[in-house]
């Protein structure tokens, strides 16, 4: 037990990498990182050569065929002095037919070495390429949760492209085209030294003002490199999120902020790419002006020379030759440190990801035997996010015994996933234990408790692939008529057969082509095909109507087989087939028992059952009777259901209900939030579904106008390095609001008041005047949305601080926090119920 690891611990270390890496010219944590020392050619060397492996040979052959083909090269310009004194002094042109016939031979000669040379390089140097991906790939899919929530998808992407690139360009073909340079050189130089010592003086002395040119030069390249490769990681991440989520972009007429994002680091990053070039471009003309120098002292000694007679016109013209040979490598010498310098950057962004420390490792001497029976205990479970103060689970103890059917429920942020995350070992406990069959998973390998859990995640994340081919992703080798039956065991064979090309129709990126609920059941069908004696349904439901929940569910128990089920739901209908109800709150076990046991008494379930049914047990109804079994979803307005089961709704908060109205015809529902108390909404909204209405218009109307104004944009456009490792889900934010310029052809809106804008949360913002903001859509139209006062509640809600509820800004005021639908029913001032984190709700004492 000693060699369990902490989850992570080394991420907090990790996050604060990439805060700085993240960062933008100016910003305080990157401007830090712009300074630190470059890596050293060295130390990017010893860390990537490794990648040269199987290829060290054809870089060796590699540099003896360009080493031949130099030697070739140097020896053609010895015969300058040859061809010219031939026809000039001898004044006979038959010592000048061979040696040009020789000329010709070993030109073509050290050309085809050449080619050789670099074919081979070119091989070698994809490799490297491919290999290295291939390890930084491979480590990242080692990492844990909290290296993701720092580090957004679209960066990581740039950083498996164009960075590996850059080191690619260094570290492989880079090196051999360096040794290459400084063979030549020094060729050339002893040559130059056989036919005229003097001059060879004077051309090396001044190869030194080349050294210091690049190292001046790439003092600077450094700062340009690092800038331009961090931008080009928030120009990924810009484009993956906005075309991630490019439907709620289009709805809600976004299109302008998501091109301003864009423009916003496109133009960091190409003025830093345009510095860094111009840069390089600065050490060109300069060594072509020492070259000159150069050239022209060796004229004017060698002329003397000729003078005296210590030398002949065709010596003269053949050591001039010879500069012209020897100063391409010293220059490429030279912009080796510009090149080093400028692949430092890329190579620190790739060294990021291959020394950050997955979060569960094995243990040494793990035992990899498989779990035969499914047996699942938690054992006083602990786990705190890293950067986080309150536990995911706090004391969770938990006995499941194998073929059992468990139902896991509780409030938003209760804690459920954290619970299948641990079961699954994407994070390992900090206090506590979890054993599978008896054993400790941390005493098992990572690979076999995987073998031994199937995760049917909430998302159903399908590949761009055949049906087929998604569903046997869980197990590649199974049979078409498996794969079939899981198809019908989930209820998803009639949709399949209806599909162009039935098991081979392609479903598109994430099932794009497929309804919610149709991706869910091809899930379902690909977590059913694994063999394991244990499956974990992480919201089964999702997406699917009452009746289709009831088609998938009902057979679950027999499908699973004798296997251990644990189903982790807001929707209580597989309730009444669980051997165990187990009812988190706030990462605790509050109840656990038989649904119907658990009906009779008071406490969180009955609460969230009667939200469900659409009154509470103890209002006169019939709790215990066999309607109370039967989850009345169809009976409550959907969105009503998920506010009241995400609202994390403390006992008691829940007001009696009359019986359920009916639910209203088609209506602008509001998505519930997903997280936070909402503590009058749900009875109010039961029994008042007209005013949901007005309140979904309410919300629509106090949403939409806020991501068109110039501080939501700004909000929108928060710099990558305010987000913190391992936290997810935090409040909307804004920074103070900029005073746009007026666009042309356009009156200049009135800036925005400070106070009109929504609070932030956390974290510094850009400041308005380093981003492109756009303008409000319609300046004629007045005051923005969100400092236009409410017509139900009073003075502009934005505009009305709550004294617990600003929040720091960068600039270290407080701002209020914008009125949420809740805030409205409930009547509660601006951000006492608006979206937040539930442990940030949860200021009583546990
Ligand atoms: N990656 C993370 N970093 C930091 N905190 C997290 C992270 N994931 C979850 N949390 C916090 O841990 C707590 C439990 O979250 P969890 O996702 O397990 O809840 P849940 O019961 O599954 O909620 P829901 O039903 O809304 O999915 C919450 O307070 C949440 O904010």
């Amino acid at each position: 037990m000693g060699a369990h690891s902490t989850a992570g611990t080394a991420h907090d270390g990790v996050g604060g990498a990439d805060a700085a890496v993240d960062g933008v010219p100016g910003d305080g944590p990157a401007a830090a990182r712009e300074d630190a020392p470059a890596l050293t050619l060295r130390a990017i060397v010893r860390r990537f050569w490794r990648y040269t492996t199987g290829d060290r040979s054809k870089l060796m052959a590699a540099f003896l065929l360009m080493a031949l083909a130099t030697a070739c090269d140097t020896y053609v310009v010895t015969m300058f002095a040859r061809i010219v004194d031939g026809a000039t002094v001898a004044r006979s042109m038959d010592a000048v037919w061979p040696s040009a016939v020789e000329w010709m031979v070993l030109t073509a000669v050290g050309g085809l070495l050449s080619v050789l040379g670099g074919s081979l390089m070119v091989g070698a140097a994809e490799r490297f390429v491919f290999r290295l991906r291939h390890d930084v790939f491979a480590h990242l899919q080692r990492l844990g949760p909290s290296f993701f929530s720092a580090h957004p998808t679209g960066d990581l992407i740039s950083r498996l492209s164009t960075d590996i690139d850059g080191v690619e360009g260094l570290a492989s073909s880079g090196i051999v085209t360096t040794i290459i340079a400084v063979g030549t050189a020094i060729a050339y130089a002893s040559a130059a030294v056989l036919v005229r010592w003097q001059l060879a003086v004077i051309v090396v002395a001044l190869a030194p003002l080349m050294w210091v040119t690049s190292r001046i030069t790439g003092r600077f390249t450094r700062t340009a490199a690092r800038v331009e490769r961090a931008a080009a990681g928030e120009v990924g991440t810009s484009i993956q999120q906005s075309l991630q989520n490019l439907p709620i972009v289009q709805s809600y007429g976004t299109e302008h902020v998501e091109s301003a994002r864009l423009d916003h680091h496109g133009t960091v990053w190409w003025r830093a790419r345009a510095r860094e070039s111009r840069l390089q471009m600065i050490y060109g003309p300069i060594t072509t002006i020492i070259q000159s120098g150069a050239l022209l002292a060796v004229l004017i000694a060698g002329a003397a020379f000729i003078a005296s007679g210590e030398l002949t016109v065709g010596g003269l013209f053949g050591f001039a030759a010879y500069l012209g040979y020897l100063y391409p490598p010293l220059s490429q010498l030279g912009s080796l440190h510009l090149t080093v310098t400028s692949a430092s950057a890329s190579c620190e962004r790739l060294l990021e990801i291959l020394d950050a420390e997955p979060e569960v490792r094995d243990a040494p001497g793990a035992a990899d035997s498989p779990v035969a029976h499914g047996r699942v205990e938690l054992r006083d479970v602990r786990y705190v996010y890293p950067g986080t103060e309150s536990a995911g689970l706090d004391g969770v103890s938990l006995e499941v015994r194998p073929g059992q059917f468990v139902l896991v429920t509780g409030p938003s942020g209760a804690g459920k996933s954290t619970l299948t995350r641990m079961l699954l070992r994407f994070v390992d406990v900090q206090s506590g234990a979890i054993l599978l069959d008896g054993v400790d998973v941390r005493d098992r390998t990572i690979s076999s408790v995987r073998a031994a859990v199937t995760l049917l995640p909430q998302k159903p994340m399908l590949f761009d692939l055949t049906v087929r081919e998604n569903i046997a992703y869980a197990r590649p080798d199974a049979s078409d008529d498996e794969i079939e039956a899981a198809a019908r065991d989930a209820g998803a064979l009639d949709f399949i057969r209806e599909l162009p090309d039935g098991f081979d129709t392609v479903v598109g990126e994430d099932g794009a082509s497929l309804s919610g609920g149709q991706r869910q059941r091809l899930a379902i069908a690909r977590a059913l095909l694994r063999t394991s004696p244990i499956l974990v349904l992480d919201e089964p439901t999702t997406g699917l109507d009452a009746p289709t929940a009831r088609a998938v569910l009902d057979p679950l128990r027999r499908l699973s087989g004798g296997r251990t089920t644990i189903v982790v739901s807001h929707d209580l209908t597989p309730a009444r087939d669980a051997d165990l109800v187990v009812v988190l709150d706030e990462g605790r076990v509050v109840q656990q028992g038989r649904h119907a046991d658990l009906l009779t008494r008071r406490g969180v379930y009955a609460d969230l059952w009667a939200a469900q049914q659409g009154h509470r047990p103890d209002d006169g109804s019939d709790a215990g009777s066999d309607d109370d079994l039967e989850p009345r979803t169809s009976r409550v307005p959907a969105a009503v259901l998920a506010a009241a089961a995400s609202g994390s709704p403390r006992r008691g908060a829940l007001r009696p209900t009359p019986a359920p109205t009916p639910a209203p015809t088609p209506r602008p529902v509001p998505p519930p939030r997903r997280r936070g108390p909402v503590p009058a909404l749900v009875p109010d909204a039961v029994t008042n579904p007209l005013r949901l209405l007005a309140l979904a218009a309410a919300d629509a109307a106090l949403t939409r106008p806020t991501a068109l104004h110039p501080g939501a944009s700004n909000a929108s456009l928060r710099a990558p390095r305010d987000r913190k490792p391992g936290i997810v889900g935090s409040a909307p934010s804004a920074a103070p609001a900029p005073s746009p310029a007026a666009p042309p052809g356009r009156p200049a809106p009135a800036p925005a008041p400070a106070h009109a804008v929504p609070a932030t949360t956390s974290g510094p913002r850009y400041t308005p005047t380093a981003m492109p903001v756009p303008g409000p859509r319609d300046p004629a139209s007045g005051p923005t949305p969100a400092s236009r006062p409410h017509p139900s509640s009073g003075p502009a809600p934005a505009s009305r601080p709550h004294p617990s509820s600003g929040s720091s800004r960068h600039d270290g005021t407080s701002s209020p926090r914008r009125r949420t639908v809740a805030d409205l029913v409930s009547g509660a001032p601006a951000g006492r119920s608006a979206h937040r984190r539930p442990d940030a709700e949860t200021s009583s004492p546990r």
